[in-house]
């Protein structure tokens, strides 16, 4: 059984279709990716999923449950971090922690709360009011909201997005220690350097579509060849060699270029054609290709 299994889902708003009819089934135990620019409809889908939000049409269902029909069921296999930071400020973050527990029916949870405050490092900030903690404070306590029921099913949307690098590693290791533990772990993210180290499996969205479904490694091989990291200290790069560039954005300004080069023996012309055109080279570096590459040419239309 899928942990989660998404069927035809159609979601409308006014003039926009957010999800044009996605259909996705997660196994247990992946480490998923849901990669997608701007209004995609990442948080929509998230939304459906965690029966927030109803779907025009088709079916979202979790360990077998549906999330309309089985709402409750659905839910309580599910652990959701939203993306923005909602909370009561009157109440400490132990107080939260247990209104959470209580929500789902458990009493004598502490033993479970400390152990998550511990691995999230808020251990010290047990007794302190919500609104008294930092942003970054706050979104350790949004996760260790959704993981009080040790739910089977871990969705996190954006969970990174603007905190530090300290929290990022914390929250990394013990979400991957729960990964390895069994529990599915399905993440949203801008950073696709998070997305390609942690997700064993990715799924593109574009404009309410999903326009790719493989394995990060499977993704990445789609990108023959590696690129050549170009920083030039005096001049430009030719028109000549403009086509070869994969961030399109490095023509708008600026001095460094990324070229893709699908062979070595393409690399002395270019260094050729730069000297020729009186540019000089102040860093040059060459990369094997990443899954921003992929999700760059993917967005393009190219692939
Ligand atoms: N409540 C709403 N009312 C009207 N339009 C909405 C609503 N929620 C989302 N949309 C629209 O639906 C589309 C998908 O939005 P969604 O928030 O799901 O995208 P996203 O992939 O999560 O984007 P982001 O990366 O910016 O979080 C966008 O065009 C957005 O403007």
């Amino acid at each position: 059984m899928a942990a989660i299994q998404i069927t035809n889902v159609k979601k409308g708003y006014q003039s926009v279709q957010a999800l044009a009819g996605v259909s996705l089934s997660i196994a247990q135990g992946e480490f998923f990716g849901l990669l997608g620019p701007n209004g995609a409809g990442k948080t929509t889908l998230i939304s459906i999923i965690a029966g927030l939000n109803r779907a025009d049409s088709g079916s979202v269902s979790i360990h077998g449950h549906d999330v309309v029909r089985d709402y409750r069921q659905a839910r309580r296999m599910l652990g959701v971090v939203p993306q923005e930071l909602v909370f009561d400020p009157f109440f400490t973050v132990r107080e939260t922690l247990r209104m959470q527990s209580g929500y789902f029916g458990l009493k004598n949870n502490d033993a479970w709360i400390d152990e998550v405050m511990h691995h999230l490092d808020l251990t010290g900030k047990a007794e302190a009011n919500m609104r008294a903690l930092s942003g970054g404070m706050k979104r350790r306590v949004l996760v260790a909201q959704a993981l009080v029921h040790k739910p089977p099913v871990i969705v996190l949307d954006e969970p990174t997005a603007g905190v530090d690098v300290e929290l990022r590693q914390t929250l990394w290791q013990f979400i991957g220690r729960l990964n390895r533990e069994g529990h599915t772990v399905v993440l949203t993210t801008h950073y696709l350097e998070e997305a390609q180290a942690l997700c064993n499996r990715v799924a593109m969205l574009k404009a309410g579509q999903v326009v790719a479904l493989d394995t990060t490694a499977a993704l990445i091989k789609r990108i023959s060849g590696s690129q050549l990291v170009l920083s030039l200290s005096q001049g430009h790069l030719p028109d000549s060699l403009k086509s070869l560039v994969t961030h399109p954005e490095e023509l708008l300004g600026g001095r460094k270029y990324t070229l893709r080069v699908t062979d070595y023996a393409e690399v002395e012309p270019i260094l050729a054609r730069l000297r020729e055109a009186g540019a000089r080279i102040e860093d040059m570096q060459l990369q094997q290709a990443d899954l921003e590459d992929v999700f760059i040419q993917i967005m393009e239309g190219e692939k």
